[in-house]
């Protein structure tokens, strides 16, 4: 069975984070495995408190990890201060790590700041290089280029632009913008369009980072970028058409929705 790791913050309510990453691997028939990087006291309304977890300890969990098991794929998501962005990149280094998807969670959806904004340049300067994805929303891609995103074009000049931060290939997610949701795949030279229809719901929590760890899921099971992302992105409209209320704000994506159905228990 493929390992596949996620390198992010705990959500309490289970709708984002390393919770809906581990629910994603799942779903895709993975072994997965998280290093904490941070707590938050979360639910459908809002983000109550963050607990940063320390250098120390997150350093010790990549270590325990890489250590003792071959890893196929690693996600990363929220990554709250400048310390635990480099402690992250310095231990990464140290092992082969293939497959790195980095989804630059900035702000949650209830406008919280998960990423402290003096963190943004760390962000950019060790991350971004060592991804093989970057997976911005229109907001965060905003923040990393320093530019107004209002359609497609202006998502091209910021795929364009991060690109030139060294990752590999850059997804720009088009969930924030009106009409269609189209994501935008820059790889240094062509754009690739991946389109599906709105889905009209207010239940949207953890949608960047079911997407970004379906990536990940599928290029540990060694499809190439292109296919990865056309699989993630069937998987996570599926996901958002069967999402569902759990609480009085933004729910949660559905990530078991096919397997259920296969098993005749919906
Ligand atoms: N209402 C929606 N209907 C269909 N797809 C959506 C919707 N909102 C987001 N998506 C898709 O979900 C994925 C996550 O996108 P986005 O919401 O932009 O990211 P984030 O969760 O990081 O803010 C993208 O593939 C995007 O196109
Ligand atoms: C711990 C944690 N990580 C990430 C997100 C972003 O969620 P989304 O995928 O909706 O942008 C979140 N709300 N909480």
């Amino acid at each position: 069975m493929k390992r596949i790791l996620t390198i992010a913050g705990s959500d309490s309510c289970g709708g984002a984070g390393i919770q809906a990453d581990l629910k994603t691997f799942s779903a895709h028939g993975l072994f997965g495995m998280s290093v904490i990087t941070a707590v938050t006291a979360q639910n459908t309304q809002g983000v109550f408190g963050v607990q940063d977890i320390s250098a120390e300890l997150i350093q010790k969990q990549i270590e325990a990890v890489f250590d003792d098991i071959a890893v196929d794929a690693v996600k990363i998501g929220m990554v709250s201060i400048t310390d635990t962005i480099k402690v992250i990149a310095q231990t990464l280094e140290r092992y082969p790590v293939r497959n790195l998807v980095v989804d630059p969670v900035m702000v949650s959806k209830s406008g919280y700041h998960l990423l402290q904004p003096e963190a943004k340049e760390a962000l950019i300067r060790y991350l971004l290089p060592m991804a093989k994805v970057v997976t911005p929303n229109i907001p965060e891609a905003e923040v990393i280029t320093g530019m107004k995103i209002n359609d497609l074009e202006d998502m091209k000049s910021a795929a364009v632009q991060i690109y030139h931060m060294n990752p590999e290939y850059v997804l720009v997610k088009g969930g924030h913008l009106e009409g269609e949701a189209v994501d935008l795949l820059y790889d240094g030279k062509d754009f690739k369009y991946y389109h599906s229809p709105r889905i009209h719901t207010q239940n949207t929590h953890g949608t960047g980072c079911t997407l970004s760890s379906a990536i990940a899921s599928n290029l540990a099971k060694n499809m190439s970028v292109a296919e990865a992302i056309e699989g993630a992105k069937a998987y996570i409209t599926v996901a958002i058409e069967q999402s569902f209320s759990i609480g009085k704000g933004v729910g949660p994506t559905h990530h078991f929705y096919e397997l259920y159905k296969k098993a005749g228990l919906i």
